[in-house]
Order: structure tokens, then C-alpha cells, then sequence
């Protein structure tokens, strides 16, 4: 045997002492996390226990990334237990996450991202049947876009929160990588034309003017049906990314090819429950201001006065008559800090409406 055999099979060996420890710790934790799941159900008979905490995961992951010894990358570590807690929460109930599908869309992967892969994922067909899942109970969350870098708001999520109960438990960044993906038989094909979502084509434009220009763009639902259809139409061509054209079993004809580096799209994570404070926490809030001069400004004086930073405020226009308006409105924060309730209620005494949409952890992934 070489001298680099035998060093081999000396490190093989540690590798498989360290894996039959580690395997017994993780398994350590997840009888802790079993037995966590009968107090927690043992103190609310008969009520709706919440298994997922979101604040206790974001705890426990920050201190795994400020932990971190190396030499694994920080993220790297805290992705691996993202997964540990993921199956350990799958143990104490299962959950059911209702996302925008279909199946293979960057929603799906930010639900992913976020809960880990011991979820039970449900693709719905637009935002407002990911919210009517949730407010039904038939799904335990869901996950929607709420905003990309390169394109902006998506009104529509921002909208459903004016009607819908629900509350914001969590947020999930995902920087999107957009490929043009074709189907292996397709491959060596004079392309005719491209499918995608039309936030995708907004987010490529510059780059398909240049190397694909005057080749027909064709406006579909999402990027997982604009991979489906490449997959099925020869001379077609699809923008998506990894998550669909692994599902359809594209090739990438040419890769990240969005036009801003910095590409991300920040999703949040909604459900039917108030988070308590992680530490490092944000809010959102919808506030409708009367209609006189100076509003805007009497609502956001406070936040200065306060010292609370905003990170981020759109207006959108009011269903209850034209030209009236509502602020949605992100800042840093728990709305149990005394600061921030010292803010709030100075809001609603001048408000005609204010809606607390909840505080969250800023996302640590
Ligand atoms: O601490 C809890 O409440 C648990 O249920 C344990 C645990 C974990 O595995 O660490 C699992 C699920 C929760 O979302 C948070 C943490």
C-alpha cells in the first residue's frame, strides 16, 4: 500500500468516527426537540400550538453564524443547520407551506431557503390564494415575492395586506440568477422564441437586446411554466432559474444572465401569529393619513424623534376613494420595544387608519 493509501485510510477512519458522533448528536437534538413539542402541547390543551418559532430559530442560527470556527464559511454552516432544525421541526409537526407556484419557481426556492426541505410545500396559482390558504388553515404559512432590486414593488402583495388578517412572521432575501435554458433535443435548434415572467424579461433586458435581440419574447405566467414549455416546443427557448430547469431538465444555453449583479427579490413569510422579539427585528405597518398638507410629514417625524430607522416606505393608493392614499411602511424594530410603541401611538392619534402588518427577524440566511 502507498504511503498515500495507508494516510487515506487513516483519515477515512476519523471521518467515520466524527459521522457516527455527529449522527449521534443530531439525534440528541432532535429527542430535545421532540420533547420540546409535548411541553409546548402540554401547556396549551386543546388550543393551537405554534411549533415553528420563528424568533428562537433566528436566535439559534445567528449564533451558529457569530459561532462559526470554520473553516466552513459561516453561511455554509448555518444552511447545514437550517436543515437540523428543519427536520427537527418536521418531527414535532409537519408543516404545510403554501408558496407561488408552480413547483420550480424562486418563490418555491426562497420557501425552501427559509424553512428548510422537511416542509410539505404547496404551489398555489396567484398571491391572493397563497393568503386565502393561510387564513383557511389549510397551509400553516406561505411565502410571497414582496420586492425585487432590479424591478421594485410587487403592488399585489403589498395590496392583499389592506383586506387580509394575516400577519408577517418572517422575511427571505434570494439573490435570483436567471439562465437562458433550452431542452437537450432542442439544443443544437435555430431558437424563435423565449418564454418567461415578465419581471424576468424587465430583469434580462439589457442582456437579450444585446445577444438575442428580435427574437419573439413571449409573456407567460411564471418561470417554471415558461421552463415547462421549453421543455415540450422544439425552436423555444426558456428564462428561469436553476430550481426550474432541474425540475424540466434544461441545459443553460447561457448563465446569469439578469442584468444587475446584484439581482435579489425579498419575500416574506406570512401566517396567523404575532413573533416575539428575536433581538434583531423589523415591522411593517399600512397607515392611511387624512388627506392635508404636511401628512406625509406628520407621519414620519415620529420615526426621526424616536431615533427608529425606515427601511422602507411605498405609497399605494387607498381602495376606499381616488387619489386617497396608504403608506406601507418597513422600520427597524419590534413593535414591543418602548421606542417604537412610543411611535405608533403617536401614528394613531393622527392616522385615519393604522394596521399593524407584525415584527419579524431580519432575515439571517
Ligand atoms: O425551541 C423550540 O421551540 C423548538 O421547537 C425547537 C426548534 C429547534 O429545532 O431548535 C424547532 C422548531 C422551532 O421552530 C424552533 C426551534
Amino acid at each position: 500500500m502507498s504511503d498515500e493509501q495507508t494516510r487515506l485510510g487513516e483519515l477515512r477512519d476519523e471521518i467515520d468516527r466524527i459521522d457516527q458522533q455527529v449522527m449521534d448528536l443530531i439525534s440528541a437534538r432532535a429527542r430535545c426537540a421532540q420533547e420540546v413539542a409535548h411541553v409546548k402541547m402540554a401547556a396549551n390543551p386543546g388550543e393551537d400550538v405554534f411549533f415553528y418559532r420563528p424568533e428562537r430559530e433566528a436566535q439559534v442560527l445567528r449564533r451558529i453564524k457569530e459561532q462559526n470556527p470554520g473553516p466552513l464559511p459561516a453561511e455554509e454552516m448555518a444552511r447545514l443547520f437550517r436543515e437540523i432544525m428543519s427536520a427537527c421541526l418536521a418531527l414535532e409537526k409537519p408543516m404545510h407551506i403554501a408558496f407561488l407556484g408552480p413547483k420550480g419557481t424562486f418563490t418555491q426556492a426562497a420557501a425552501l431557503k427559509h424553512f428548510g426541505h422537511s416542509v410539505i410545500s404547496v404551489p398555489l396559482p396567484a398571491i391572493d390564494a397563497v393568503f386565502r390558504e393561510v387564513e383557511s388553515g389549510a397551509a400553516h404559512y406561505g411565502v410571497v415575492p414582496v420586492e425585487n432590486s432590479t424591478e421594485g414593488m410587487i403592488n399585489h402583495t403589498l395590496d392583499m395586506f389592506m383586506s387580509s388578517p394575516l400577519k408577517i412572521c418572517g422575511e427571505v432575501q434570494l439573490r435570483i440568477h436567471h439562465h437562458l435554458l433550452v431542452s437537450p433535443a432542442n439544443k443544437d435548434q435555430e431558437i424563435t422564441r423565449i418564454y418567461s415572467h415578465q419581471q424576468s424579461f424587465a430583469q434580462c433586458r439589457q442582456w437579450l437586446d444585446t445577444h438575442r435581440y428580435g427574437i419573439e419574447r413571449i409573456t407567460v405566467s411564471s418561470n417554471a411554466e415558461a421552463a415547462r414549455r421549453a421543455a415540450e416546443e422544439p425552436g423555444t427557448a426558456a428564462i428561469a432559474g436553476d430550481m426550474a430547469a432541474e425540475l424540466y431538465g434544461l441545459e443553460k444555453l447561457a448563465n446569469s444572465i439578469e442584468d444587475r449583479p446584484d439581482n435579489t427579490t425579498r419575500f416574506l413569510i406570512i401566517g396567523k401569529e404575532e413573533v416575539p422579539a428575536s433581538g434583531h427585528d423589523k415591522s411593517s405597518i399600512l397607515v392611511s393619513m387624512r388627506n392635508k398638507p404636511g401628512a406625509l410629514y406628520t407621519l414620519l417625524e415620529p420615526f426621526h424623534r424616536h431615533g427608529i430607522s425606515l427601511t422602507r416606505i411605498e405609497t399605494r393608493p387607498s381602495p376606499s376613494g381616488t387619489w386617497a392614499y396608504v403608506f406601507y411602511i418597513d422600520f427597524e424594530g419590534h413593535m414591543d420595544d418602548p421606542q417604537v410603541s412610543k411611535v405608533l401611538a403617536e401614528i394613531d392619534d393622527e392616522a385615519v387608519e393604522l394596521k399593524r402588518l407584525g415584527s419579524y427577524p431580519i432575515g439571517v440566511l
